[in-house]
């Protein structure tokens, strides 16, 4: 029999993985007793004496797994070992594992087929590979985990029954638990492999992650697990476990975001319609900003409304990476994760997470991304001045925070004063003082909010543009000098006097707003001066009552009511001039944001548009790698330290070519991940079994709350318990690998990558300065090697100012720095499916090289298993039905050397 590779939906459907099988878990079968969140079944596979059609033939084989449920009766086929060359004794590195939530039971079959890869025939774009049937074999489930030596050997017949072509041995795996085992010989040479099981080392605390399946259930979705085995240089063992699972926050964090943008729009436009009467050229004005913001807002409520329909899937395939209705939700995000088990070592897990590069694929890059239209925007903007007033981008951000603040700090300072009273109606001096405390506390910030000059500058201007004003003198700004620079180039109000259409009226009083921001103090000190009076009254009474026991009763009782009716005009006062300083302070910064919106539009808001969609992108992946980072660290002492004193490191690979569209990428995707600096985390325990994390803030700042049950949150310092806010330091290298980089180099324009690694060089520099500074050196394990992270630093400064070509060094570089450094790890192309495949198996097996001993000699066969075998391929799969790398052989010559997959994984898919 022969079997070629079939056609890509035959093969997709047959390889179901793991979590799309049917869950048929019917409890009359037995189940595998295994560890919490470890998976259900793992074993490795070995044959003996494979006998040749000819006789002098060299064997090339690989074993085919499928599975036959006990209910079912159909043969599902799940996995496939690498092929072996050249041996009849072939010894496959490639195990076989289930995860934790596949339906396996000891009643279980499992058939083993044995193929022998004939020829591989070169097509113009693929290698086929012609594939024979040799033999199989079926085991039960039940069998094989209740032998006495875990071990089953198997005699192989060809299809009829009848003759015997060999023998297959099972081999039941335990990761991370002692078994005996003989030492075996292993060789280089195929022909003479043979497998010692020694496990010499446990699980550490915090890999094996019982404790952490709600929250972190709550958040991966359907895994894909592979196992392996290689040798290591002393002729060892080692086993990696390879996972990769989707997140459910491909789709909850977009959501949320969208969500917190339609609140703070509806918010913006509710204070742009509050602006109050405005003369003829400003309210036209008004009503078309009102007009495109509306527009805009029912955009984004269509786009929630639509995503709120999604089911089933929690991760967006790289074919839908167009799609209008999907356009926040980042591509492809997956965890990948090694999970190492070598001898005399600790266990180690190494995470990066997979992403197709942030992007607004929808809007295209015909014009370029977010950096060059950014900044052509702002370039633009300077130059309209005649139709509204230019405020620079600071003081736009300004304004937006003191309106956010104003929004903030008055219900606050209202309920505080509502309590302040309640204290005072309840006679409590306790209770009294702490109220005023909060009271003051909160004033003081709310009065501070305002002291800046723009609110001035800006109340000036907007009293212009009502219907008749005078200016009677140039209203020079004051403390002009102590603004700095920024208000030099903003456009003074007087200079609307070019809109001749602004009629004049009354006088305007500059010193006004200083009287009514004023009084919120003075009031404040009355409430203040109200409550000592009070308090002292109240202490010399009690004093008094010490000496006349009866006197004193009756007096606390009458005194009161005295308390409330005292504060009460003093407490109303103070929030009708808050009230008086609100209206006016809102009034002209929603005046300004006018003017923003007003000489852009409606660039601006598609502008808007274009970097929320990547920033949402963005940020779905931040907070999946951040909660991952948190569940696996927990017991992570010096780790949990340096991120409340420092912060986290957030290290991004990109892989994108400056050619063509993927320059516009590149330019979003800086843009996404440097916007990331904007948002904070905050750990909070969990209250519910909802474990999904909560975002609130708004464009400029967000604080990300993610929730650990109570016995998980216990663990960390008081420090993140009492809620301080983690920083977070997002960087970001690229280099472009394929052949339109090549393009790049030769005929275009490199200065966009070399900018970019530049820049993130900077902001590495500052994090690891940051570092040392902040953390003790004795901090962390790896901090040994403090002078080697400077030498790396080093080197990879180097390598960015030598500017080569396609110098993956660079990326090699970061990627190890970020290790060093506990950083979480990002690898990105455009989606996060071919080239981030052949990063992150290529990275997977160099930590193996430099980390584990990984065997020299077995370094490609390690990586072509990973490559043909591994969760990558299933990558492949998941977004493009098919199982082939969409790489032809032009484009793998313009790859560097190990980012070339094995024969017969690559060809033309239809993407
Ligand atoms: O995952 P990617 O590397 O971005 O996939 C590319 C692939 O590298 C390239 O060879 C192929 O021609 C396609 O452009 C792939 O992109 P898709 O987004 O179409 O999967």
């Amino acid at each position: 029999m022969e079997i070629k590779e079939e056609r890509a939906s035959d093969e997709a459907r047959q390889f179901l993985p793991s979590s799309q099988v049917d869950s048929l878990g019917e409890p009359q079968f037995t189940s595998i007793q295994r560890i919490a969140n470890e998976p259900k079944l793992e074993f490795s596979l070995a044959c003996k004496g494979l006998v040749a059609a000819t006789r002098d033939r060299k064997l090339n084989t690989f074993i085919q797994v499928s599975v036959v449920h006990p209910a079912e009766h159909i043969l599902t086929r799940y996995s496939s070992t690498e092929i072996v060359e050249g041996t009849r004794d072939p010894l496959f590195l490639t195990g076989v594992t289930f995860p934790p939530e596949y339906p396996i039971y000891e009643e279980t079959k499992i058939k083993l087929t044995v193929y022998d890869v004939k020829d591989k025939s070169q097509g113009t774009v693929s290698i086929l590979l012609h594939f024979f049937f040799l033999g199989c074999t079926t085991f039960r489930v039940g069998d094989l985990v209740k032998s006495k030596e875990q071990q089953l050997t198997l005699t192989l017949r060809t299809s009829d029954g009848g003759k015997t072509v060999g023998t297959i041995e099972v081999n039941l795996v335990k990761m991370g638990e002692f078994e005996d085992g003989e030492m075996g010989h292993i060789t280089t040479d195929a022909q003479d492999q043979k497998c010692a099981l020694v496990r010499e080392c446990t699980t550490p605390e915090g890999l094996s992650g019982k404790d952490n399946l709600p929250s972190l259930n709550a958040v991966l979705k359907n895994p894909i697990c592979k196992l392996y085995r290689f040798p290591t240089s002393d002729n060892k063992w080692m086993r990696i476990r390879e996972q990769m699972a989707e997140t459910t926050l491909s789709f909850h964090v977009p959501k949320e975001l969208i969500n917190l943008h339609i609140k703070e729009d509806m918010r913006r436009n509710q204070e742009l319609k509050d602006l109050g009467e405005l003369a003829p050229h400003w309210d036209n004005m008004r009503k078309s900003v009102i007009a495109h913001c509306d527009q805009m807002l029912s955009m984004y409520q269509d786009t929630l409304a639509e995503l709120g329909k999604h089911t089933g899937s929690s991760f967006k395939s790289s074919c839908s990476k167009g799609e209008k209705t999907l356009e926040f939700i980042p591509i492809n995000l997956h965890l990948q994760r090694m999970h190492v088990h070598s001898p005399r070592l600790k266990d180690a897990l190494y995470d990066v997470i997979t992403v197709g590069a942030p992007a607004a694929h929808f809007q295209g890059f015909k014009n370029g991304g977010l950096r060059k239209l950014l900044s052509k925007f702002e370039a633009e903007r300077r130059n309209t001045g005649y139709q509204c007033i230019y405020y620079s981008p600071e003081n736009t951000a300004k304004a937006k925070e003191v309106l956010s603040n104003i929004n903030h700090l008055q219900p606050l300072i209202s309920s505080h004063a509502d309590l302040l009273l309640n204290s005072a109606s309840q006679h409590s001096p306790d209770s009294l003082k702490n109220s005023l405390k909060m009271l003051s506390e909160k004033t003081e910030l709310f009065v501070h909010a305002f002291k800046d000059q723009l609110v001035r500058s800006a109340l000036l201007a907007l009293y212009t543009a009502r219907p008749g004003c005078v200016i009677k003198k140039p209203a020079v700004p004051r403390n002009s000098a102590e603004e700095g620079d920024d208000l030099k180039h903003q456009d003074h109000p007087s200079q609307i006097k070019r809109q001749d259409s602004i009629p004049h009226h009354s006088e305007y009083d500059e010193e006004e707003w200083d009287r009514v921001w004023a009084n919120v103090g003075k009031s404040l000190n009355c409430v203040i001066a109200m409550v000592d009076r009070l308090l002292e009254k109240d202490s010399s009474k009690i004093k008094e009552g010490e000496n006349d026991p009866s006197a004193a009763d009756c007096k606390v009782l009458h005194a009161g009511g005295d308390w409330y009716e005292q504060l009460y005009p003093l407490v109303i006062t103070l929030k009708d001039c808050m009230g008086e300083v609100v209206t006016r302070a809102k009034q002209s910064m929603a005046f300004v944001l006018l003017q923003e919106l007003a000489c852009g539009l409606p660039q601006c808001l598609m502008l808007t548009l274009r970097r929320d969609i990547v920033f949402s992108q963005a940020l779905a992946g931040l907070v999946c790698g951040f909660i991952i980072k948190l569940h696996t660290s927990l017991h992570d002492q010096g780790f949990l330290q340096q991120l409340h004193t420092v912060g986290l490191l957030v290290q991004y690979e990109g892989l994108l070519s400056t050619y063509s569209e993927e320059a516009g990428m590149l330019e979003d995707m800086a843009v996404g991940i440097s916007d990331l600096q904007k948002v904070m985390f905050k750990v909070i325990e969990a209250k519910s079994e909802d474990f999904l994390p909560i975002i609130t803030g708004r464009r400029e700042h967000y604080v990300i709350e993610v929730q650990l049950p109570a016995k998980m949150f216990e663990l960390l310092p008081q420090e993140i318990k009492e809620g301080k806010l983690l920083r977070m330091y997002p960087v970001l290298f690229n280099v472009g690998i394929n052949e339109q980089q090549t393009l790049a180099e030769r005929f275009g324009d490199t200065t966009l990558q070399e900018n970019i690694n530049q820049e993130n060089l900077e902001l590495l520099k500052e994090y690891y300065n940051l570092f040392t500074e902040k953390m003790p050196p004795d901090c962390l394990p790896h901090f040994q090697e403090q002078n080697d992270l400077k030498g790396l630093l080093e080197n990879l400064h180097q390598n960015i100012q030598a500017k080569r070509r396609k110098n993956v060094e660079i990326m090699w570089l970061a990627a190890t720095i970020c290790r060093k450094l506990n950083g979480v790890r990002f690898t990105c192309c455009k989606s996060a499916k071919d080239r981030t495949s052949m990063s992150v198996t290529l990275e997977q097996c160099s930590i193996l090289r430099d980390e584990h001993q990984l065997h020299k000699d077995f370094f490609i066969r390690a990586l072509d298993c990973m490559r043909r075998e591994g969760c990558r391929i299933e990558n492949v799969l998941k977004n493009v039905k098919c199982r082939k790398y969409a790489f032809n052989m032009i484009q793998l010559m313009a790859f560097p050397k190990y980012y070339r997959p094995p024969e017969g994984t690559y060809g033309k898919a239809d993407t």
